[in-house]
């Protein structure tokens, strides 16, 4: 199943459905459905990101979220928005992949 996430990557026609509570984070940012792009996906974590000011003041690429729902959801203390690989093997393991 991730290797199929994965090569969703950047395949915008393909739909994920989050896992209960990374859909949870996901309304909270504003989000008003449970099937999602990828883009989408990343969209409503960014803004989730910036609205709970989650960046850390110094170093703005570094996301702290040990304190919050999406440190338990990605199973991280923190990490960096420069790091592709090692978020998208975070997010992915919160997501389904949906036949369409
Ligand atoms: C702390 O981050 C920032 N801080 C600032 N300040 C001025 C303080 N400005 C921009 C960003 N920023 N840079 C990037 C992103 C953001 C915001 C939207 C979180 C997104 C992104 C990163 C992580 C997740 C997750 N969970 C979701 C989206 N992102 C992406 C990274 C990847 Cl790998 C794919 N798509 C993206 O949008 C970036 O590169």
């Amino acid at each position: 199943a991730d290797r199929e996430v994965n090569a969703d990557m950047a395949d915008d026609n393909k739909l994920v459905r989050p896992k209960v509570e990374f859909c949870s984070l996901l309304q909270h940012a504003g989000a008003t459905k449970d099937v999602f792009t990828m883009k989408e996906v990343m969209f409503y974590l960014g803004q989730y990101i910036i609205q709970k000011q989650l960046y850390d003041q110094k170093q703005q690429h570094i996301v702290h979220c040990s304190q919050d729902a999406l440190g338990r959801v990605l199973g991280v203390d923190s990490f960096s928005v420069k790091e592709p690989r090692v978020l998208f093997a975070m997010i992915t393991k919160n997501l389904v992949t949906v036949r369409t």
